[in-house]
């Protein structure tokens, strides 16, 4: 069992500060010509360390998207090292966006670069496909216990194109859905090492109750109920639950208790674009506003 505070108490204590916003970092190429920045590694860099300092003290957490950064090769992952730990530094959650998933041994190697202690990309949780079934992903599991990391895996993306293959039935006729099926797994998980989950709990500050280290994506843009998914259905630990769509992909915050039912509380309302618009001038503003809004909108 881990002896550092679990993902999962982490998360609870920097949402019972903080409230509920993820800001995504994306440097688009678009993004960096409005930001009056190249199109380069160096310029993603300029990019996601003014996006930083925004976001310390003001939101939950952060969550580089690293396709942004991977198109510019060795530059753009230098650039990952660097902005990644100078958000922990400062306190802020990193969620890497990397969405991995392959057979269970090549997914150890993905955990070992993204959560592994030590390791230069090191972050405090990674996004992660569970499409070559859940017992692919053992290591980057171990890892929630024995070094306080987290994981979201995907679920119900937000994206429209994914329903066919998220809603299918497992073997068919009336099996749950596939993105069902991984709500319900990752529960089971939570449940099951709740021990996990208590390490760290900060009972005197600020927190949202116990949270388990491993959560899974549901888009917001969707209606759960054509996913089978129950959202007034959480369990104890309360499963955490990163929900893009918010903002540039059409969802609204007023929706968002609707939408997620109990399971708001331990939810991450992830916007990139419609905060990172802003531009370099506007970005502290930008951040400060939507965080305010989300706190206001989005209580459980
Ligand atoms: O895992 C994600 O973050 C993710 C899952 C999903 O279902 N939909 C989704 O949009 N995302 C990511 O969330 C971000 C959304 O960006 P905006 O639409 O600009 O807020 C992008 O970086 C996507 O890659």
């Amino acid at each position: 069992m881990t002896t550092v505070p679990s993902f999962g108490a982490r998360l609870s204590s920097v949402i019972g500060k903080h409230g509920r916003l993820c800001v995504g970092i994306d440097p688009h190429s678009h993004l960096l010509a409005g930001w009056g920045l190249p199109d380069t590694a160096a310029g993603a860099r300029d990019f996601s360390l003014r996006v930083i300092d925004a976001c310390v003290d003001q939101v939950a957490a952060i969550k580089p998207q690293i396709a942004f950064y991977e198109r510019f090769g060795s530059a753009g992952y230098v650039v990952l090292e660097e902005i990644i730990a100078a958000a922990r530094q400062r306190g802020l959650l990193v969620i890497a966006d990397v969405k991995r998933g392959d057979i269970g041994t090549s997914v150890q190697a993905y955990a070992d670069a993204w959560l592994r202690p030590g390791s230069t990309l090191e972050s405090d949780a990674m996004t992660i496909s569970a499409f070559q079934g859940f017992g692919s992903l053992v290591e980057p599991l171990n890892y929630t216990t024995t070094a306080g990391k987290g994981l979201f895996l995907l679920a119900a993306t937000s994206n429209p194109e994914a329903r066919d293959i998220q809603q299918a039935r497992l073997n068919g006729g009336y099996n749950p859905s596939v993105a069902a099926s991984i709500v319900a797994e990752v529960q089971q998980w939570n449940s099951d090492h709740r021990r996990d989950a208590l390490v760290g709990v900060d009972r005197n500050g600020p927190s949202v109750g116990v949270v388990g280290s491993v959560g899974v994506v549901l888009g917001a843009t969707l209606n759960l109920e054509h996913y089978d998914i129950n959202v007034n259905l959480n369990r104890n630990p309360l499963m955490p639950v990163l929900a893009p769509g918010f903002g540039a992909q059409g969802a609204k915050l007023t929706d968002a208790n609707r939408i997620f039912g109990s399971m708001t509380a331990a939810t991450l309302v992830s916007e990139s674009r419609s905060v990172l618009n802003a531009g370099p001038m506007g970005i502290v503003q930008a951040v400060r506003e939507r965080a305010d809004e989300v706190r206001r909108e989005v209580t459980a």
